[in-house]
Formats: C-alpha cells, sequence, structure tokens
C-alpha cells in the first residue's frame, strides 16, 4: 500500500510555470507538493531557451565580428564551441543539476518530490519515485505543468538512428562537420544558423512551403534570405521519404534528390506529456493534445493547466504568466485573469523576429476589416548606418472599425526589442491617431515604427 499523504496543492510537472506556482502558494501559506520526474524548471533553463540563446549570443558574436572588413577594417574570427560548451555546462545547467532550483523551492516552504505523477482518481495524484510510490489527497486542487516533448515523425528508417533532438544537442562537445535539420520552425531556424555560423554545413529541410510557419510571410522570406547568406542548403516544400544512417546520415527527399550529412537534428515540433497522466481517470482525454481551459486556468473542478499543454503558445513568459492566473484563483484573488490578445514572442534568429498578436491572415480569418503597412528596415535612416546586417521590415495589421492595431510584427537587428513598444499598442488597444502623435527618437530602429504607421493611410 502507498502511504498516503493530504496537502492543498499538487502541482505536476515543475516547468517555469508550475515551478513559479508551487513556490508562490507555498510562500502564501498553503501546504504544497511539487512534483517532477526530470530537472526543476523544466525545458527551457537545461534543454530550451537558454542553452539555445547562449548559442545564439556566440555565433552572433561570430557573425558581427565577421561584418568588420565592411565597415571597420579587419578581424580574425576562429569559432572555438568548447567556449560555448562550456558556459552551457558550468553557468546556465549547473552540469544539468538542479539542486539550486530545488532548494529555492524547498526556502519557499514546498515538498518536492522526483518521480513520475499521475492521477490515480478525482483529488489524488499518484507519484512513483525512486523511494517507491506515494499518493497525495488534495484539499484544493491539481496544477498540470507537464510540457511537452520533441516530437519524432514516423520517417521510415529514422527511429533507430543516432539522431538529435534540443536535448542532445544542448549538451554537446564537439560540433559535427554537417548536420541535417530536419524542420524550419523556430528550433529549426534558430538552431541551424548558429551552427552554421560556427563552420558547420548545414541543411535545413522544412515539409511546408516556407520557414517560420506561423509567421508573417514577409517576414519568413527576410529569415530565408540570411540563412541562405549564411551558407545554409535550404530545402523548403521538401518532404522526407527515408532516412538511412551508416556511420553519417542520407536522407531521401521526395523530390528525388537527397541530403547527406554527419549528425541530424530533429526539430518538427513538440508533443504535450499528457498520455501517461492518468487523465482518464478524472474523466478527461488522455489522447488530447492539448487541455481547454477558462480564463482562470480550470480545466474543470480542481484541476488547473498551465504551460504548452494548454496550447496557448508555447513559450516560458507564456506558461508563467498563466502560473501568475492560477496563483490568484488558488489564493482567491480577484482576477485578471488570462487574455490572449497580445500574445508575443521573438525567434532569435539574425535577423530577429519579433511578433505580437494576429498575422494578417489571423485577422482577415476572424471577419477583422483588415488594413496592413510594411515598412522596409535597410533603407530606414537606423537601417542604412547600421549597413551590414540590416536586413528588415515592420509590418502592421490594424482593425479598421476599432481604430487600433491587431497584431504586428519586427524582423531586424533587436527585432525582439522593437516589438515591446508594438506589444503595448495592441496590449492597451492604442488608438492609430495617438500612435501616430509619438516622438520616435532618430535615429533608431524602432523609429520605422512611424513609417509604417504612415504607410497605413
Ligand atoms: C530548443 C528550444 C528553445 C526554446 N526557446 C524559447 C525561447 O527563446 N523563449 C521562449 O519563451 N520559449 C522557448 N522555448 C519554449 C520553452 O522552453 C517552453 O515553452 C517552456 O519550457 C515552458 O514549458 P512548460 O512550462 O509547459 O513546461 P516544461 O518546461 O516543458 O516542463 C515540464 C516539466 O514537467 C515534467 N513532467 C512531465 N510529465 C511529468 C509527470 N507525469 N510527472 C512529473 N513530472 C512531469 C518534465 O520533467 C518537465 O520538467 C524553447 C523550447 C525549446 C525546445
Ligand atoms: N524563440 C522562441 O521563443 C522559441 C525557440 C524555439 C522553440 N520555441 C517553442 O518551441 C516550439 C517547438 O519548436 P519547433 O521548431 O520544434 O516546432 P514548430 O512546430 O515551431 O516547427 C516545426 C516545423 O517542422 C516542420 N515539420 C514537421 N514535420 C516535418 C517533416 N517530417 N519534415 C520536414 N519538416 C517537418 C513543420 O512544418 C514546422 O515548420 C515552438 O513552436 C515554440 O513555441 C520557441
Amino acid at each position: 500500500m502507498a502511504e498516503e499523504h493530504e496537502v492543498d496543492v499538487v502541482v505536476v510537472g515543475l516547468g517555469p510555470g508550475g515551478e513559479h506556482v508551487a513556490a508562490s502558494l507555498a510562500r502564501a501559506g498553503l501546504s504544497v507538493v511539487g512534483v517532477d520526474e526530470r530537472l526543476v524548471g523544466g525545458e527551457c533553463p537545461y534543454y530550451g531557451c537558454v542553452p539555445s540563446k547562449m548559442m545564439i549570443r556566440a555565433a552572433g558574436a561570430l557573425a558581427e565580428a565577421r561584418r568588420v572588413p565592411e565597415l571597420a577594417g579587419s578581424a580574425e574570427v576562429v569559432p572555438d564551441w568548447t567556449v560555448v560548451a562550456d558556459r552551457i555546462r558550468d553557468e546556465a545547467t549547473d552540469d544539468w543539476d538542479d539542486a539550486v532550483a530545488v532548494q529555492r523551492l524547498r526556502d519557499a516552504g514546498a515538498t518536492f518530490v522526483r518521480g513520475h505523477g499521475r492521477f490515480d482518481g478525482p483529488g489524488r495524484v499518484r507519484v512513483a519515485s525512486a523511494d517507491g510510490e506515494q499518493v497525495f489527497v488534495v484539499r484544493r486542487g491539481v496544477v498540470l505543468n507537464t510540457g511537452t516533448a520533441p516530437a519524432v515523425p514516423p520517417i521510415e528508417g529514422l527511429a533507430g538512428t543516432p539522431y538529435w533532438t534540443n536535448r542532445d544537442v544542448a549538451r554537446l562537445r564537439a560540433l559535427p562537420a554537417s548536420l541535417a535539420v530536419l524542420g524550419g520552425g523556430a528550433i529549426g531556424c534558430e538552431l541551424a544558423q548558429a551552427f552554421a555560423r560556427f563552420g558547420v554545413r548545414v541543411s535545413l529541410i522544412e515539409a511546408a512551403p516556407r520557414l517560420l510557419g506561423p509567421e508573417e510571410p514577409e517576414a519568413a522570406a527576410v529569415v530565408e534570405e540570411a540563412l541562405a547568406a549564411d551558407g545554409i542548403d535550404l530545402r523548403t516544400g521538401a518532404g522526407v521519404n527515408g532516412v538511412r544512417h551508416d556511420g553519417a546520415f542520407t536522407l531521401d527527399l521526395a523530390d528525388g534528390s537527397t541530403v547527406g550529412a554527419d549528425a541530424l537534428l530533429v526539430a518538427t515540433g513538440r508533443r504535450p506529456n499528457l498520455a501517461d497522466l492518468g487523465l482518464d481517470s478524472v474523466g478527461l482525454d488522455p489522447k488530447a493534445r492539448s487541455l481547454a481551459t477558462d480564463e482562470r486556468m480550470r480545466v474543470t473542478d480542481g484541476i488547473w493547466a498551465i504551460g504548452d499543454i494548454t496550447g496557448k503558445g508555447a513559450f516560458t513568459h507564456v506558461s508563467m504568466y498563466q502560473a501568475d492566473v492560477a496563483v490568484r484563483d488558488l489564493t482567491g484573488a480577484d482576477g485578471p485573469w488570462a487574455d490572449y490578445r497580445a500574445v508575443s514572442w521573438v525567434t532569435f534568429t539574425d535577423p530577429e523576429v519579433g511578433r505580437v498578436g494576429m498575422s494578417e491572415q489571423q485577422a482577415r480569418d476572424a471577419g477583422i476589416r483588415v488594413a496592413t503597412a510594411t515598412t522596409d528596415l535597410a533603407s530606414s535612416s537606423r537601417g542604412w548606418l547600421h549597413k551590414a546586417g540590416n536586413a528588415g521590415l515592420i509590418k502592421l495589421v490594424a482593425d479598421l472599425d476599432r481604430g487600433n492595431l491587431v497584431g504586428a510584427t519586427a524582423v531586424g537587428p533587436c527585432g525582439g526589442e522593437v516589438v515591446g513598444a508594438l506589444v503595448t499598442a495592441v496590449h492597451a488597444e492604442v488608438p492609430l491617431a495617438t500612435l501616430r502623435t509619438m516622438h520616435l527618437a532618430y535615429p533608431t530602429f524602432h523609429r520605422a515604427i512611424g513609417s509604417a504607421l504612415a504607410n497605413l493611410g
């Protein structure tokens, strides 16, 4: 018989949001058990955002140094991956050890159990750990933050080969001479460019007709040009019929061509960690792609869900935002509740793609009377001054009936920072007439927002 304990709240999965919920509720005086089978903090600090952004920062430094001849003389650039690998191991992940995060949770007053959690009927969570099984019976509820794992497509020959996912790449100590990247989403584009800048011969294979499917087509086109300029062999609209491995990889593409590489990174999306959660024991569908939540992050009575499994944007900041909402609900606060009109995100390619709210297509599909405007960044004052690496654009999506922006994209150097101003505009529904009277400093990249607004007519 498993030991039974009564507690206020169990948090199953301690990604960025779950860790925040567990610590916040414990600090608020609730008895909280946080459960994670891997590392406290989840994908972002150990295998996702943080290691990938350290790689990208390093690759960006190399790219800037290579721009010196066009702007300032000469520079010798000799890439050394060990600097990046050491930084990820020592500064970012403590060699993939979460002792600091576990202690932070305990200091907040929560109990941590390392193990696999699953529902054992309503209000009951069974945790299987190295020390055996325990059952937690909750007084207030269960918060799910189980996140995602890499999805690997059923391509003939792929299973059983030593392909990599983001989890292998985060731990790389040495780079291959050549790499095939399968999937031209955020992970594929960011990492393909970083590795190419370290001298790896990279092929990027995307099944859809273009890269970065959710982004504006104009933004994807700028990124495609930039990746090609980095020497990446881009294969868009390219299905893969089969994968062979005999020391090196060969990918047989649907158009009859092949791609050969020493290593293969699979970055074809994610699958939610929902299948092995005992969801059927609480009346929920274990085959679901995501859990539908209300504005308070409730799935059903006594169950909250936050993070990637809610399908509202697989981003760390969305997980944290939803964590705050769930904490408010669990502690009896009176909102504010979740609102997704102005979700923003950044794809950290060079140029960066900053995005907020709807794309033009999404706005049209929503029945909005849409006006759009685009302005080129390279020919703006700052773009012209910047010269090397100045590609980019700003695209605005306006609701003509309401007279405000419902979406925007800022591609360019610091595109992820430039979009911040547009996040305010979409979130606060600032009237276009007010936006047009802003003082936009000269010569900044964000000044191009003024030109885009003028182009809206
Ligand atoms: C390469 C890469 C780069 C990324 N870059 C960015 C970026 O720049 N910016 C950004 O905002 N986002 C980025 N993301 C996305 C970001 O990592 C996720 O959105 C973020 O981690 C939030 O996920 P989450 O809160 O849903 O949970 P996760 O981080 O996925 O964590 C879920 C946790 O639940 C645990 N778990 C699962 N099932 C169980 C169970 N049954 N019992 C116990 N524990 C369980 C897992 O072990 C894990 O620790 C990136 C992702 C990847 C892969
Ligand atoms: N900067 C960021 O915020 C950031 C960075 C990385 C990841 N993320 C998050 O992580 C999520 C997962 O990233 P991802 O890039 O793995 O997924 P994704 O869903 O964004 O992209 C996957 C891509 O793979 C393609 N694809 C699928 N099957 C394929 C096949 N068999 N052959 C060729 N191409 C195929 C898809 O068409 C798609 O373009 C993202 O959606 C994002 O939310 C965020």
